[in-house]
Parts: structure tokens; sequence; C-alpha cells
């Protein structure tokens, strides 16, 4: 089969400080990636390169066959980006926001309000539709956010955080709904923190450090014959100190009568 996204030799740089460091990676369709790795790994710089937001990159990046500099708007076509943290049109209702990011893709505007109107109704805000998304809870946001991602049904999606504010239900059902993406042949590309759902949701894991790929496998191939949890191997891949020490050193910290 043959990789649906192949990134070689990726390099990006921000001044003079390396943020991607000659990456390398073969991300297969169908497959749910668990993309892991501490804070200001590289994560986002990936993604941002991956969905065409940044394009000062060195390297070749290949989405379906295709160079990705060269015929970014098609890349932008199949792919769903659900950022971290976004900023959504707040004193829009859904309806008006959905409907414009659906027109951002040139689909017609009953196929975005029935998708629009059914996707919500299944996560339960089908009676919020004209309401404005100012007086929405995060949780709220995060759902407008997750269907504006998949409404123009895209091949490859790309979740960063995706189950940040979510109640444990639509935690539950999201990540039933990346099982049925899956199902339908979707590659899932998935960044978070959340090592215990990762583990469990991810058929490949890709661990970032300071802008190297350090582990690139399934969690068995990660385990490596021991019974280590990926939260474990991940702290013993990442971390060169005692974490408890770092804690012990925090609270320290707060008790020090200099510190004012
Ligand atoms: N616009 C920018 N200008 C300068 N440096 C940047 C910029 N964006 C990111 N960086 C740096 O690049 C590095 C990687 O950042 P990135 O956001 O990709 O990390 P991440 O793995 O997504 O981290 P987190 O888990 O905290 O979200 C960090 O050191 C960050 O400070």
């Amino acid at each position: 089969m043959e990789p649906i996204i192949t990134i070689r030799n990726l390099s990006k740089s921000y001044g003079d400080k390396t943020v991607l460091n000659n990456i390398n990676l073969e991300i297969f369709p169908g497959q749910i990636i668990g993309y892991i790795g501490p804070n200001g790994a590289g994560k986002s710089t990936t993604v941002k390169i991956l969905t065409g937001i940044i394009d000062d990159y060195s390297g070749e990046v290949t989405v379906a066959g295709k160079e990705l500099r060269a015929n970014v708007l098609e890349v932008k076509r199949m792919t769903g980006y659900v950022p971290e943290l976004a900023e959504l049109y707040d004193l829009l209702t859904p309806r008006e926001y959905l409907s414009f990011i659906g027109r951002l893709y040139h689909l017609p505007e009953d196929v975005i309000a029935a998708r629009a109107q059914k996707m919500l109704d299944s996560f339960g805000l089908g009676s919020n539709m004209d309401q404005r998304m100012d007086s929405f809870s995060k949780g709220m946001r995060q759902k407008v956010l997750l269907t504006s991602g998949l409404l123009h049904n895209p091949s490859i999606v790309i979740l960063d955080e995706p189950l940040s504010g979510l109640d444990a239900n639509a935690v539950i059902m999201v990540k039933e709904l990346l099982q049925v993406l899956k199902q339908e042949g979707k590659t899932i590309f998935y960044c978070s923190h959340m090592m215990d759902v990762v583990e469990k949701v991810s058929d490949r894991i890709m661990l970032i450090d300071k802008g190297n790929i350090i582990a690139n496998g399934t969690i068995a191939e990660l385990r490596a014959n021991t019974n280590d949890s990926l939260e474990q191997i991940f702290a013993k891949l990442t971390s060169t100190e005692d974490l408890q020490d770092r804690a012990d050193a925090i609270a320290t910290a707060l008790q020090n009568k200099d510190n004012g």
C-alpha cells in the first residue's frame, strides 16, 4: 500500500532555532496515528506544515501522491483540521458558522445544512443551532469545531487535543467516531498529551522530542516486551530528570519565603 502522507528530510527553523530536525515519516491510509511529544517538541509545527499554514520549510512533503507546496489547495480540500484552542467567530450561530465554513469548501447550501444539523444533533447541540456561540461552554465550542473540521468529509483528519473540554459521554462518542472514520478508510493524525487515550485509539504512535522522531511503531513495538504503559514509555524516552524531583522543587520554591 502507498503511504497517504510521506515526509522526507523535513526541517523547519525559526531564526537560528531548529524546531524540526530532518524528520522522516510515512503515514498509511486507514490508520489512526498518535502524534505525541513534550511541550515545544514540534507537534504543532508539523501539523501547521501538513495543513499548509506554514510553507517555509525544507524537505519534501507528499500528500496522496501530490507535492504539498505545489498542490496546497487540493491538499486542503482533502484535509480536515481541528486546531486546539481555536478561535470561533463566536458572534455567529453554529448554523451561520458552519455555513461559512462549508462555503469555503464549495459545498452546496443544502448539503451544508443537512450535515450540520445531523452532526450537531448527534453531539446533542441540535437545539443550539441558532444560538450565538459567545454563550457556549468550552465543550459546546469544541463540538462545533469538530463538526466544522469534518463537514467537507475529508479523507485526512488532523486533530489537536480533540477531546479538550468534552464531557465523559462526548469523549466516548468521539472515540467511537474515530473508529468509524477509520473504517471508512480515512487517515487520522491525532495529537494529544492524553497518553491513556492515545494508547487506546492509535494504530501507530510517533513520538517527537526536540524536533526529532525518537520512536515510531505500534504500541506493542514501543513496549518491546515490557508491560510499560505509553505514559511510562513517554517518560523514559523524553525525560532526563526524575519528575518527582522536579515536582518537589516546584513545591519547595513555593515554600521559600525569599521568593516573596
Ligand atoms: N512563530 C514562532 N516563532 C518562534 N518560535 C516558534 C514559533 N512557533 C513555535 N516556535 C517554537 O518551536 C518549538 C516547537 O513548537 P510547537 O508549537 O511545534 O511545539 P508542540 O510540540 O506543539 O508543543 P505543545 O505540546 O506545547 O503544544 C518551540 O520551541 C516553540 O517555542
